[in-house]
């Protein structure tokens, strides 16, 4: 991955995540122990979307979150955007489906007007994409004044007695059940997952990029022994 450009790189994700479409959502619950599902309704919890808001699931994937959103709030205006129509053509099918406004779009250049949005949420992006201030600018050029962006990501394993057995599981665990339930088309993107945690930002690293990007009460709260975070902030009105 380190010698890829940019565009390059933008392009391994956008295909891996075609590729992997049709088991990401069973690998989701395996690797996780069940727990995803816990966190995106905390996500849509800190979204506080108003009745009849409207809300943009940025990098929605199968459009879980999304469809979380529509769960809670189901007054709600909610698009999905995502570069893998691939992973969007799944989440068409599933329940909630026909009730996301799915849009091809890439996070670094989004095709919404200024001020659209009372909620921009997004989640397993930010690690992904080639440029973080680029993708927390365009949100917040998006976001209405006062509206809010949550980020779900993982985290590096942080220092401490559990580190060991966090790697184990990043480094085989994962990979190994990626092969299991994906087959050789998902081994790049389960080895793909635990190199690119380790590579990102630390939870307090990536609340500064938003607050040097104009969020303001911008905080954050980590599950899974801290290998998970959700960050929420604010675009100033
Ligand atoms: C791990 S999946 C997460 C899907 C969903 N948000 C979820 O929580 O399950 C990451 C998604 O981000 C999308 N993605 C990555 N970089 C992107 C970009 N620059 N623009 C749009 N989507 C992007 C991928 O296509 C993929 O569907």
């Amino acid at each position: 991955m380190a010698h890829l450009t940019g565009k390059e790189r933008s392009e391994y994700v956008q295909n891996m995540f075609d590729k992997i479409a049709r088991r990401y959502n069973l690998m989701n619950r395996l690797m996780t122990f069940g727990q995803d599902m816990k966190w995106r309704r905390f996500v849509i919890k800190q979204a506080q979307l108003p009745p009849h808001g409207s809300l943009l699931d940025l990098a929605t994937g199968t459009g879980d979150i999304a469809f979380e959103a529509l769960r809670t709030t189901p007054t709600a205006t909610v698009i999905g955007a995502d570069f893998s129509l691939g992973m969007m053509r799944v989440g068409q099918h599933l329940s909630y489906g026909g009730e996301v406004g799915w849009t091809g779009a890439d996070a670094l250049n989004l095709p919404y007007s200024d001020n659209s949005f009372d909620a921009v949420v997004s989640g397993y992006l930010v690690r992904n994409v080639i440029d973080i201030p680029r993708t927390l600018s365009e949100q917040k050029r998006v976001l209405k004044p006062g509206g809010r962006i949550v980020i779900l990501d993982t985290s590096p394993p942080p220092d401490n007695i559990l580190k060991p057995f966090i790697l184990m599981h990043l480094k085989y665990g994962i990979p190994i059940l990626g092969r299991l339930v994906g087959g050789k088309d998902a081994v790049d993107a389960y080895t793909y997952l635990p190199e690119s945690t380790q590579a990102f930002k630390t939870p307090a690293e990536l609340a500064e990029l938003m607050r040097q990007a104009g969020y303001q009460n911008v905080a954050y709260r980590t599950f899974m022994f801290n290998t998970m975070a959700v960050h929420w902030g604010e675009k100033p009105t």
